[in-house]
């Protein structure tokens, strides 16, 4: 038997909505403090993305919420269980795709999802999850014979095949086409509405805005801000520019009020207002101003 520690009694209100919570996590490697008092709350259901420039304590966190590397202080729960004291049951409870893939090479896609499907107590039907990444065309190449973004998919396989409640997601589409990134994250997607909480981390502003529900930015080992991407850093209340060209050249206008002064212009213009743009900042914009990148 394995010593779970339940941090909440289960069915527990609190618990069955929460599906990672991190309160003041610390993990100094000698005198470098990577993770310095770190809070984080992942609701069950949602894809979360943790953002972050090298180096600020993203993959320390990960691995600490996936058992894989020990904490020097603060409190973790994820699914309710300490993953310092979590045992085999736990295990099979989430999913891992790690940056780097299981060795399978000389194995067909059928093969592998075959051969790791025995590592779980109740894993998902093999041909079904091949089918579910989209890989049943390729389910007897060798896994080596795979292009990177085919090899992706395989790993995603893997890491739903137990039927995780909860799928860590290690920078999944690094190296994907346009079109390749966009059929991974309608694999993404797919996978929340069945019900699978997801921690996405990835260098990739765009792909955080497609896919999360909330971004948390990790800067120098704590979690500065959380929001939705459309409100991450107070984006949602940024002033909009409005840009146009007449005879006298191009202009720029901050406004608070883009509607009005569209108004203003088209009728001024009687019509349409040459080469006009509408922006408000973007995610990138927004991040870089959380870690300080101007
Ligand atoms: N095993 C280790 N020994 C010593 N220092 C480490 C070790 N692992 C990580 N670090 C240091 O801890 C800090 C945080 O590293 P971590 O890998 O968690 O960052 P990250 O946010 O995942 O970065 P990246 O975006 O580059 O993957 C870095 O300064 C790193 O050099």
């Amino acid at each position: 038997m394995t010593a779970e520690r339940t941090l909440a009694p289960a069915g527990e209100a609190g618990d069955a909505d929460t599906a990672i919570r991190v309160r003041g996590l610390r993990r100094a490697y000698g005198a470098h403090r990577a993770v310095d008092g770190l809070d984080l709350d992942v609701r069950r259901g949602e894809i979360f993305a943790l953002l972050g420039p090298n180096g600020a304590g993203k993959t320390t966190t990960t691995e600490i919420l996936e058992g894989y590397r020990s904490r020097d202080a603060g409190e973790v729960a994820v699914l309710g269980v300490d993953p310092a004291r979590a045992g085999a049951r736990w295990r099979a409870r989430i999913g891992i795709v790690l940056q780097e893939s299981a060795d399978v090479s000389g194995l067909t896609v059928r093969e592998s999802v075959r051969h790791f499907a025995h590592y779980y107590p109740k894993p998902r039907d093999p041909d079904e999850v091949i089918e579910a990444v989209g890989l049943t065309d390729r389910r007897d190449t060798r896994a080596g014979a795979l292009s990177g973004g085919q090899r992706r998919r395989l790993d995603v396989a893997l890491g739903i095949l137990g039927g995780p409640e909860l799928l860590f997601l290690d920078e999944p589409t690094t190296g994907f086409d346009p079109e390749a990134r966009r059929r991974f994250w309608a694999l993404i997607v797919g996978l929340r509405a069945a019900g699978t909480t997801i921690l996405l981390t990835t260098h990739y502003l765009d792909e955080a805005e497609h896919l999360a529900d909330r971004v948390g930015v990790i800067r120098a080992g704590r979690v500065v801000d959380v929001d939705t991407p459309e409100r991450l850093g107070g984006r949602h209340l940024a002033r909009s520019v409005l840009r146009w060209r007449d005879a006298e050249g191009a202009h720029e206008l901050a406004t608070a009020e883009p509607t009005a002064d569209v108004a203003r212009l088209a009728a001024r213009f009687g019509g349409e207002i040459p080469e006009l743009t509408v922006t408000r900042p973007s995610l990138e914009d927004v991040y870089l101003d959380l870690i300080g990148a101007w």
